[in-house]
């Protein structure tokens, strides 16, 4: 086929009209702009915060019940997460860090979870991420809390514990991995640079297509590709963003064993820089809980929830390090505290558990 340009008069006729109705929308947006700024004004002279990820989900919900299509569902999302994003740009800096550098996943929930218009700051570890966010260098700091292949990111789960912070949000991401080289084919490679949990997610496809070459743990995939892209001989595992922000070649597509792959993050804020969120209608509240190793322990903290028909919706323990085999229980509930039920279901929780923290209560993933 030649690739000339169109001329058929319908599809000009058709692009004239596109051409005529971005304009409309642009207008459009620049009204809505205007009018978020007028918002913010308000928000300035009361001192309350910007970012209102309830009202954003709000936002996004109606929307989604009235769009009429041919526009798919999923599309509306993403788009209005950048409109948003774009019109929240106008009313204040939003400064979010997230382990970096540029081009890893965290940086993709990043921009995924708050839109492309934010200050981005890649830090080298999850201690780093939560230390700016406290310190109030960042505003919002975005970790990784599991991976549907390898479980629990525990370092996060373990700063949970002791970090002012709170969950103001969550966003999971579909995580394709890509062999990336700067040269395009598989020949005299001689190792693959990667983060140790991506070299695992990949291990059935590295042991079946490249069965000698060695594997190089580095401190991230970004790290890898970085690698990659000043040797020939290396190879990095990463997204294809981080193939564009190297500037190396895809020479293995989805190379992840499971198709399903995905990475759950956690968005944190601190308390004194941020109201909790209020109830969306959609929400999930995470905690931590422990109680002391006796019988029926575990049953007495499960009954409030039964009690109150409150759903758990995620439930995860991680030894707690006394050497009494002992355990921090991470829940995850579906509701907001101001919901009857779970309220009082937490209220009564909170007596039967010897440690109770409520890490954080936000709209659900509205992607
Ligand atoms: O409604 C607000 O509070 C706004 O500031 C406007 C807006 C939006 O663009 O719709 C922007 C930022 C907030 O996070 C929520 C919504």
């Amino acid at each position: 086929m030649t690739d000339t340009a169109p001329t058929a008069p319908e599809l000009l006729a058709l692009r004239h009209q596109i051409d005529a109705l971005d304009r409309d929308l642009l207008a459009l947006l620049n009204r809505r702009a205007s009018l978020a700024q007028a918002v913010g004004e308000i928000k300035k002279k009361e001192g309350s915060v910007v970012f209102r990820p309830e009202r954003e989900a709000q936002v996004i919900d109606g929307l989604k019940q009235v769009n009429a299509g041919p526009l798919r569902s999923e599309s509306v999302a993403p788009i209005w997460r950048e409109i948003m994003s774009a019109c929240r740009s106008l009313e204040t800096p939003t400064r979010v860090a997230y382990m970096g550098p540029a081009g890893t996943f965290s940086e993709e929930a990043a921009l995924g979870y708050f839109g492309a218009s934010i200050v981005r700051m890649p830090c080298a570890n999850a201690d780093e991420v939560f230390h700016v966010t406290t310190s109030g260098a960042a505003d919002f700091g975005v970790v990784p809390v599991e991976n549907s292949n390898e479980g629990v990111v525990t370092r996060s789960l373990d700063l949970f514990l002791t970090t002012p912070l709170f969950i103001i949000g969550e966003t999971s991401l579909m995580v394709r991995q890509n062999l990336l080289r700067s040269i395009d084919s598989l020949e005299g490679l001689e190792a693959v640079c990667a983060h140790p949990q991506a070299l695992a997610q990949c291990h059935g496809w590295l042991s079946n297509h490249l069965p000698h070459v060695e594997r190089r743990p580095v401190s991230s995939n970004a790290e890898g590709a970085r690698l990659a892209s000043t040797n020939p001989a290396l190879a990095g595992i990463a997204s294809e963003r981080a193939a564009s922000e190297y500037g190396l070649h895809v020479v293995g597509r989805a190379i992840q064993d499971d198709p399903h792959n995905r990475t759950r993050f956690a968005v944190l804020t601190h308390p004194d820089r941020h109201p909790r969120p209020g109830r969306s209608g959609h929400d999930c509240t995470s905690l931590v809980v422990s109680v002391v190793n006796r019988p029926g322990a575990m049953h007495d903290m499960l009954v409030p929830l039964k009690r109150h028909g409150v759903s758990m919706t995620r439930f995860e323990s991680r030894p707690a390090r006394s050497g009494q085999w002992e355990y921090y229980f991470y829940i995850d509930l579906q509701g907001h505290p101001e919901d009857p039920p779970v309220g009082t279901a937490l209220a009564e929780l909170r007596t039967v558990c010897d440690f109770f923290k409520v890490l954080g209560t936000y709209p659900l993933d509205t992607h």
